[in-house]
């Protein structure tokens, strides 16, 4: 049998929203809109693995159960609007802090900010932080839940600048955006969830 590649959902679900079963492509980006509180978030969790959930998820045809938790969450990575750190400094949640260090001036961000205290940086700083983080995991997919939210134009502008590179290096991304206009100008597939479904928008 061929390997199947991509991100691929089948029978996705919880006891609250699924099942879901969708596939999304590397070198891609599928945008995600739907109203506040339709489950967006929780669909990225539980392809994250983040929120129980049944049902099976695979990357390039390797089963997530296949691999420890961890390993799974590094390759499929979810980033939330309000991001979560454990340890003191910024540098100290960066798997290669030198390849973090060479990436935040593209997002606007002083790379002296690594040493800064988690707790000083603004929520803007932090978003865009996080953003560093996941990418310098070296991930295959990234989850992004309204990566822009706390930003203004100009930062906004550098992180869709980034992702676009990323993208052409073959990263897949699957993002959630109340932005309209940033849903046209990231989007190559277009979905909206409703109670339990996801449907494609074809234009
Ligand atoms: N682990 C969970 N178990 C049960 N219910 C949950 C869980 N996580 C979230 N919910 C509920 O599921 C619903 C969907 O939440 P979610 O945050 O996914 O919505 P959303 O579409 O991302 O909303 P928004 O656009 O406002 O961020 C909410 O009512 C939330 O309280």
């Amino acid at each position: 049998m061929p390997r199947q590649e991509g991100l691929i959902v089948q029978n996705m679900g919880s006891a609250v929203r699924g099942p879901f079963s969708v596939s999304f492509d590397l070198g891609s980006c599928a945008v995600l809109q739907g109203p506040s509180g339709v489950g967006k978030s929780l669909f990225l969790r539980m392809i994250a693995d983040l929120d129980p959930n049944t049902g099976t998820v695979t990357l390039d045809g390797t089963d997530r159960t296949a691999m420890p938790a961890p390993m799974w969450r590094r390759l499929v990575t979810y980033v939330a609007a309000e991001s979560g750190w454990w340890a003191e400094t910024v540098a100290e949640h960066m798997r290669d802090v030198a390849a973090a260090r060479a990436l935040m001036p593209d997002l606007g961000l002083d790379p002296d900010l690594l040493d800064a205290p988690v707790a000083r940086l603004s929520t803007g700083e932090r978003q865009r932080s996080a953003l560093v983080r996941a990418v310098v995991g070296r991930p295959r997919f990234l989850l992004l839940d309204e990566p822009t939210s706390a930003l203004d134009a100009a930062s906004r502008d550098r992180v869709e600048t980034m992702l676009g590179g990323l993208k052409s290096t073959g990263l897949g991304f699957v993002i959630v955006s109340h932005d309209s206009k940033q849903a046209e100008r990231l989007g190559d597939r277009h979905f909206v969830m409703a109670q339990d479904n996801l449907t494609e928008i074809l234009s």
